[in-house]
């Protein structure tokens, strides 16, 4: 196996779903934490020497590649878990995709700086738009609880860091009735090195 550095804050944020892959498949890597945040000494001077001046970013034998989807994916590829066949693979790129473009609503929310705006967003967000999003990705997994085939892949895990974002910042159970979708989480809380890893990973607020 390559030898892999990811190096991302000090925070799950965008590694996370890399971090719980590398769990679920066994994969051996160095969790680098950049202290100080966004607006510290320590990113000001990583910044640049990285491909897109963002992180979280992963060095595979010397070679650094960024965007987390894209790490996420080499990783799934290496233990079988980004789709059997080119259409299953396409069709969790479908679901991490659909994921993101919601992702990107919340973050937008994460880093407004007016606190009332915020709460207004985040309201707007509980009411309407969280609930209509889990409705479509509720008709796309299973009822065995996989978005992909019958066994887990990186589309199941990015679904389950992502929930685990949701649920911090907007905190509550935002997944009550949806029973695939419960699955889901299910599948991949059960997988023996996930499960190691969600008692053992550093605390963080996000
Ligand atoms: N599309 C990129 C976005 C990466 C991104 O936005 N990274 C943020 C942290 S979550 C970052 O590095 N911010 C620091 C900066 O832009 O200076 C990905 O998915 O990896």
């Amino acid at each position: 196996m390559p030898s892999y550095k990811l190096t991302y804050f000090d925070a799950r944020g965008r590694a996370e779903p890399v971090r719980l892959l590398c769990a679920a498949g066994g994969i051996e890597y160095e969790d680098v934490r950049v202290g100080g945040g966004m607006e510290g000494e320590q990113w000001a001077e990583l910044k640049p020497k990285t491909p897109m001046g963002q992180l979280p970013i992963l060095e595979v034998d010397g070679t650094i590649i960024c965007q987390g989807k894209a790490i996420s994916r080499l990783l799934a590829k290496e233990v079988g878990m980004a789709g059997k066949t080119n259409l299953d693979q396409a069709r969790a790129d479908m679901i991490c995709d659909g994921v993101d473009d919601f992702g990107m609503k919340l973050v937008s929310i994460f880093m407004d700086k007016d606190e009332k705006k915020k709460e207004e967003m985040k309201k707007e967000m509980t009411e309407k738009t969280l609930p209509s999003f889990f409705d479509l990705f509720e008709k796309l997994a299973s009822a065995e609880g996989y978005f992909v085939g019958n066994s887990l892949t990186w589309a199941d895990i990015n679904f389950f860091a992502f929930v685990g974002f949701i649920s911090t910042f907007m905190q509550g159970d935002h997944l009550q009735g949806y029973v695939n979708l419960n699955k889901v989480m299910g599948n991949v809380s059960a997988n023996p090195g996930i499960a190691k890893w969600l008692k053992e990973r550093p605390v963080t607020q996000f």
